[in-house]
């Protein structure tokens, strides 16, 4: 099966924000990355705004609304005041995600077959605003299914575990879950949803993830942030697109 369109590289820039907020600085600024992301080739931007605010604040929502040329895909959990906040600016994408106060990030996938009433009329009025909604879900048959059910266009599958399992050597482990998720991907794909991906990528993992032909988009954030230390937000963004890149081109 050849790739059904370029893979889009969407850009996490989180992790700015963590770093602002370690000091109560204005600095630095998740604008400024997310701007210098686009001239590197991001097809998009991804902000996590956390009920905590951990991380990403309220007005660098505004700020991105307002400044930024590519699309903003809004992660959040699924609250009235998410809800409501998303409803306000209209982003081109919201990714639910779970969501634990405790969590050091985001460690599973959401449970839409779990809340099926719930969430079909969560998702309603952020589809009726035009945004494109997406769910950020683990590999299970009954999650993907739940999710085309609900009405959501979008899934984002959950690579963390794979990833996780790469980098600690368990390679036996890490080719089942990567088989999981490739039958995930084919699954969504059939059954009419868009297929992303995200969550632990970095430079060792991304080309397997994006060789799934049916993958539209991969979200990537921790790792590039970290990259961007040693050689700058755009050179790793610009690697990150490379090996992407290759990975399709090994497809056709
Ligand atoms: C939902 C997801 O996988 C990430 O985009 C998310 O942003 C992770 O949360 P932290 O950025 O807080 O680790
Ligand atoms: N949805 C995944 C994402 O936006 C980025 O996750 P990570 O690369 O920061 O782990």
């Amino acid at each position: 099966m050849r790739a059904l369109g370029r893979l889009r590289l969407g850009v996490n820039i989180d992790h700015v924000a963590t770093v602002r907020n370690a000091r109560g600085t204005a600095y630095p600024d998740p604008l400024r990355a997310a701007l210098l992301a686009e001239a590197a080739g991001a097809d998009g931007i991804t902000a996590h705004l956390r009920e905590d605010r951990r991380h990403i604040r309220d007005e660098d929502i505004t700020a991105l609304m307002q400044g930024l040329r590519v699309p903003l895909n809004l992660e959040m959990a699924t609250t009235p005041e998410m809800q409501a906040i998303a409803l306000r600016h209209k982003p081109h994408a919201v990714c639910l995600v779970p969501e634990r106060r405790e969590e050091r990030t985001t460690e599973g996938g959401i449970d839409v077959a779990g809340d099926i009433p719930r969430l079909t009329d969560f998702v309603a009025p952020l589809r009726e605003a035009g945004c494109r909604v997406s769910m950020f879900i683990g590999h299970d048959v009954r999650q993907i299914e739940a999710s085309a059910g609900i009405g959501a266009a979008v899934v984002e599958l959950h690579t963390g575990h794979y990833c996780d399992l790469m980098a600690e050597g368990r390679s036996a482990e890490a080719a089942r879950e990567l088989e999981a998720l490739r039958e995930g991907a084919a699954l969504a794909h059939s059954l009419g949803l868009e297929v992303h991906a995200g969550h632990g990528i970095s430079y060792d993992t991304v080309a397997e993830i994006a060789a799934f032909p049916q993958v539209m988009e991969l979200n990537i954030g921790h790792f590039l942030i970290g990259e961007a230390i040693f050689r700058g937000l755009g050179s790793a963004i610009e690697g990150m697109r490379r090996r992407m890149d290759a990975a399709r081109e090994a497809m056709a």
